[in-house]
């Protein structure tokens, strides 16, 4: 299958920096799959993600090398406006995304479906949808840049997600919101999954991203130091050298460890822990019985 986004030995310097923010990067995003993207501050995350959408180098400029192809074009051969039906886009600052030009948050998510000639009635129905899927139905008459940052948070998201471009590129949707917020957004990101939208989500959320993605990408200091399912990527004595916590269930795990209970696998979802737990209570009762 032809990888929706394939990036080839790619390195990009701002044009102000002293040192490239990403550095022989070579990524494949498969269709209809769910991609974390963790790391440090400063590791150059949103430079890559900007670098799919073509914002790098076009908008922030520098110097690139590499190739960046996303379905199967060459993004040097795009303009941005190209791939603004193929692409959604969801920014770290949701201020940033908002229209400014919309009295409601209904005008703000039926924006972009206007843009694109939709029939009325079609518009209607995708903005209740995406305002019920959001669970932002008190904001549905307010003024979007009246809201809170964690509203306008849900708001830029929505505003995205209703496009239902098959690929989003999704930064720091939670940064503002509590944790039953942090939840409900990944299971709306999961729905969209389901669709077969491919994501690529950058997150601090370990615990959630561990849940949810089908793939973690760590990066660190402009470069991708693994990849693989969480459980492989939580699991790599190679996490150690990298400024990234580990899922609480893998922590509980390591201080029961110490308390003499040793897991055969790490766990690094809840339900791994309690199966685990299961596991282990279970050896211990065959081995009461045997001795
Ligand atoms: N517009 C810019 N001009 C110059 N340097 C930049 C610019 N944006 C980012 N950088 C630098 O590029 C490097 C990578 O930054 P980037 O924002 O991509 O990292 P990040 O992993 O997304 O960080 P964070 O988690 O804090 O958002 C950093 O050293 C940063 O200071």
């Amino acid at each position: 299958m032809v990888p929706i986004v394939d990036i080839q030995n790619y390195s990009f310097q701002y044009l102000i920096s002293d040192q490239p923010a990403l550095k022989n990067i070579d990524l494949q995003l498969e269709e209809g799959r769910f991609y974390s993207l963790i790391g440090p501050n400063g590791s150059g995350k949103t430079t890559l993600a900007n670098a799919i959408r073509g914002f790098v180098p076009k908008f922030h400029v520098g110097d690139d090398q590499g190739d960046v192809y996303v379905f199967g074009q060459n993004m040097k051969d795009l303009e941005l406006s190209d791939l603004a039906d193929k692409i959604g886009f969801v920014f770290q600052n949701p201020f940033t995304q908002m229209s400014g030009s919309k009295n409601t948050v209904f005008e703000e998510i039926a924006f972009g479906l206007e843009n694109l000639g939709l029939p009325v009635d079609e518009i209607i129905e995708k903005v209740n949808q995406i305002i019920y899927e959001a669970d932002i139905e008190e904001l549905r008459d307010k003024n979007p840049l009246e809201l809170s940052g964690g509203q306008q948070q849900r708001v830029a998201l929505a505003a995205v997600l209703v496009m239902e471009q098959p690929l989003m590129v999704i930064d720091e949707p939670t940064s503002q919101l509590d944790p039953q917020s942090t939840e409900d957004i990944f299971k709306m990101i999961e729905k969209v999954k389901k669709r077969g939208t491919t994501v690529l989500l950058i997150e601090h959320k370990i615990d959630q991203i561990a849940e949810f993605s089908d793939e973690v990408i760590v990066m660190d200091q402009g470069e991708i130091k693994l990849q693989g399912s969480p459980a492989e990527v939580f699991q790599s004595p190679l996490l150690k050298e990298i400024d990234v916590t580990i899922p609480t269930p893998a922590k509980l795990s390591l201080e029961l460890y110490d308390h003499g209970i040793d897991f055969t696998d790490v766990p690094i979802t809840i339900d791994d822990l309690c199966q685990q737990i299961v596991n282990h209570g279970r050896r211990r009762l065959n081995e009461l019985d045997r001795g």
